[in-house]
């Protein structure tokens, strides 16, 4: 499969502080990967590395197997990045136009307008008399405008009402549909998991996990089976597999705690157990999330 993005090594300090460490990874056409990660991980660094506006100390990137920086990549690639800052004195519609010139194959306005949630009344106002949200939908549309194969979106919602969120992920799982490459910085988990089919989770400026979200909550947080029985069952029983890392009591059900909870079924059902009420509960992203960074995160 195509390699869209293509980092080794990358490294960024300023001044003592080391921002980025040591960073590699490649991302293939198509995938829509999650950077999650605690304030200050590293997650906006990267990504102006990945986008030729902030040089690394140390390290590579390639995209498209260029440089970010070149006029080829930048036809190819749409940015949203946390401060939209939009040119002043221009309406909506002269700013979305001004930016579909730039492109050789960008999208009409009026598809524009369709798939970002922007109406007739957002395109004749000036930019600076934006709120804070129709400044990101209309930077939402700027990203898109030229119809690019690669989007990178740092922190997308932030300051979005309930309704963009719904128009801005729809549009996005959209694209994604239709073969695109996407990466987005989130603080939240739910995000992460709703729509990223891969997370790297940042760190204190490395990687610490990469998976799909399954993965990682299958890896990171705990998941278990609990059942109710008048049977005595010896330790030895399930503890001598490795699959499972932990057995207890608890308020009268005995507890599995397992990586994989369809081994620890197809066990209980091959032992022929006398066993009742079953339950099987899976990890949560943000528990695990939590684990590994030691930070409490609100979950939307
Ligand atoms: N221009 C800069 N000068 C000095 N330090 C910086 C600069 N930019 C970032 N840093 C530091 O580098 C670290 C990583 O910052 P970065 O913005 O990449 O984190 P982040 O994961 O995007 O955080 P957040 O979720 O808060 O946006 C932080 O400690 C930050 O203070």
């Amino acid at each position: 499969m195509e390699r869209v993005i293509d980092i080794k090594g990358l490294t960024k300090s300023f001044k003592e502080k080391r921002a980025v460490k040591d960073v590699s990874f490649t991302i293939k056409r198509g995938e829509v990967v999650a950077i999650l990660g605690p304030n200050g991980a590293g997650k906006t660094t990267t990504m102006l590395m990945m986008l030729g506006l902030l040089s690394p100390s140390k390290g590579d990137v390639k995209i498209f197997d260029e440089e970010a920086n070149s006029k080829h990549v930048r036809e190819k690639i749409g940015v949203m990045l946390q401060e939209v800052s939009i040119m002043d004195g221009l309406k909506v519609k002269e700013i979305i136009s001004l930016i579909r010139n730039y492109y050789p194959n960008p999208y009409s306005l009026d598809h524009l307008i369709q798939i970002t949630g922007l109406n007739q009344d957002d395109l004749k106002k000036r930019t600076e008399k934006l709120s804070g949200g129709q400044k990101r939908r209309v930077g939402f549309a700027l990203a898109l405008a030229g119809n690019p194969d690669l989007l990178f979106f740092d922190e997308p919602t932030v300051g979005m009402d309930i309704t963009a969120r719904k128009i801005f992920w729809e549009t996005v799982k959209e694209l994604a549909n239709q073969g695109k490459t996407i990466l987005f910085s989130t603080h939240y988990l739910q995000e992460a998991d709703d729509v990223a089919n891969r997370i790297l989770l940042f760190n204190d400026g490395t990687i610490i996990a990469d998976g799909t979200p399954e993965e990682i909550k299958k890896k990171l947080s705990k998941q278990s089976v609990s059942f109710i029985t008048n049977d005595v069952i010896p330790r030895k029983m399930f503890l001598e597999h490795p699959f499972v890392t932990d057995m207890f009591e608890k308020d009268g059900r005995i507890y599995l705690v397992t990586e994989d909870t369809d081994l620890v079924l197809a066990k209980i059902f091959e032992l022929k157990l006398n066993v009742k009420d079953i339950r099987v509960e899976k990890g949560r992203l943000d528990e695990a999330f939590e684990q590994l960074t030691g930070e409490h995160k609100e979950v939307i």
